[in-house]
């Protein structure tokens, strides 16, 4: 049932937050003991789709979160127990109440942060929480993109974890968040080592949120691979029909080899290996694709997309309901300077990327043609 707001399962230990969260210094850090990394109360810097959804999650299992947003009322509900956060849809509907703050009214240092905003607001995201990162702590980026590399600027990458998540979860009102289907989500250090601070981490997310969590020594693989995939969901965000029906548009299939091709050169040129999830296969495009085995991972990822009660990508949302600037710049516009450096050319990915910002200037309409014009 949606209702019963009276009773949200709430936060554990709340009146130990904030005055001794995650005072517990003296601990060691990244290759530390396991009762090191478990210790705390979680910090969850950005409390939208992705961020509500893991948080109502560990809150439900009983695991202390703060959580911290900048949409006041969003904040007021998930701190309110008559209130609360709201998880609907089909996969799992945790009601919850926990700690819940601004990020100006964020106090005490933690050790576990998961940072969940908009990859173009990572930036100012970290310069805000760098205060409350205790010197053996780290932020795990629950984001598209390669921000990793932004945290690992502003916090030290000693203190950067990595994610990659394709989960898909709406934000639709202040304490109601749509989590739509389950999708990869994997875990990782950045430079690959089985730490027990991310094998603690990632036993976490398998107990309470997705059973299936993979622990990676190659992060850069999968965000490189959602790189490519997401070059896919932004083409979609310029189209009226949703993901699947996108991805069943077989005479995209240049389109999609282009564009899934392009960012996973400049992957291989990175020295990465791309990685696969969810039907999504970065052998199938690049360097050695074919295009058999590209139509093949097109069908796997329309497979894969059928089902879900998120229909459209986060882009789309934006741009059609949200009407707001899309994160493309930061994102997949990440792509083409770095294929610049190694004399690469993007130039589906350039058109693409210029076509989001005419709709997101009030020049272009939403059409499922604009898919046909960018593969012209
Ligand atoms: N939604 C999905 O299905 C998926 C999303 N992702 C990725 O996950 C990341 C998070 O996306 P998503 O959860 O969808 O985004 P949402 O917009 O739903 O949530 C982000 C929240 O962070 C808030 N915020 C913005 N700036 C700050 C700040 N400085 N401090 C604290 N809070 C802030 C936002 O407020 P405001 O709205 O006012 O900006 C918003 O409430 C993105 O990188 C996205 O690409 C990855 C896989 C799937
Ligand atoms: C659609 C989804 C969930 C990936 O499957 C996504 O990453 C987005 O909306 O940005």
């Amino acid at each position: 049932m949606q209702g019963g707001l009276a009773a949200p399962c709430r936060a554990r230990a709340p009146g130990a937050w904030p005055s001794s969260a995650g005072r517990d210094t003296g601990l060691a850090g990244r290759d530390g003991a396991k009762e090191a990394v478990d210790h705390g109360p979680i910090l969850i810097w950005g409390a939208g789709a992705i961020g509500g959804t893991i948080g109502a999650h560990l809150v439900r299992a009983r695991h202390a979160v703060v959580f911290c947003d900048v949409v006041a009322d969003h904040v007021a509900a998930i701190g309110d127990p008559m209130r609360g956060l709201a998880i609907e849809g089909p996969v799992s509907r945790p009601r919850i109440s926990a700690p819940a703050v601004l990020p100006e009214q964020v106090k005490g240092v933690f050790r576990r942060v998961f940072l969940a905003v908009k990859t173009h607001d990572t930036e100012a995201a970290c310069r805000q929480l760098l205060p409350h990162l205790a010197e053996d702590g780290y932020v795990l980026s629950l984001q598209n993109g390669l921000c990793e590399r932004v945290i690992a600027e502003v916090c030290g990458a000693q203190r950067t974890m990595g994610a990659f998540v394709n989960f898909g979860a709406d934000w639709i009102e202040p304490g109601r968040i749509l989590y739509g289907n389950r999708g990869a989500v994997v875990v990782g250090e950045l430079d690959g080592a089985t730490t027990p601070r991310v094998a603690a981490l990632h036993k976490l997310l398998a107990e309470t949120f997705e059973p299936d969590a993979v622990l990676t020594p190659n992060i850069w693989g999968y965000l490189w691979g959602k790189l490519a995939y997401s070059s896919l969901l932004y083409a979609q965000a310029l189209a009226e029909k949703g993901i699947a029906d996108t991805l069943a548009r077989t005479e995209l299939l240049p389109l999609v080899r282009a564009l899934c091709g392009e960012v996973i050169t400049v992957a291989r040129a990175e020295g990465v290996t791309p990685l696969g999830f969810n039907g999504f296969d970065p052998n199938a495009f690049g360097p050695g694709g074919t295009e058999d085995a590209a139509r093949a991972s097109m069908a796997a990822m329309e497979a894969f997309n059928r089902p879900n009660a998120k229909t459209h990508s986060g882009v789309w949302r934006d741009l059609w309901v949200r009407h707001r600037a899309t994160p493309a710049d930061a994102q997949i516009g990440a792509v083409p300077p770095i294929g610049r450096a190694h004399g690469l050319a993007c130039p589906t990915l350039e058109r693409l990327i210029a076509m989001i910002h005419e709709c997101e200037r009030g020049e272009r309409p939403m059409a499922d043609a604009n898919l046909t014009e960018l593969m012209a």
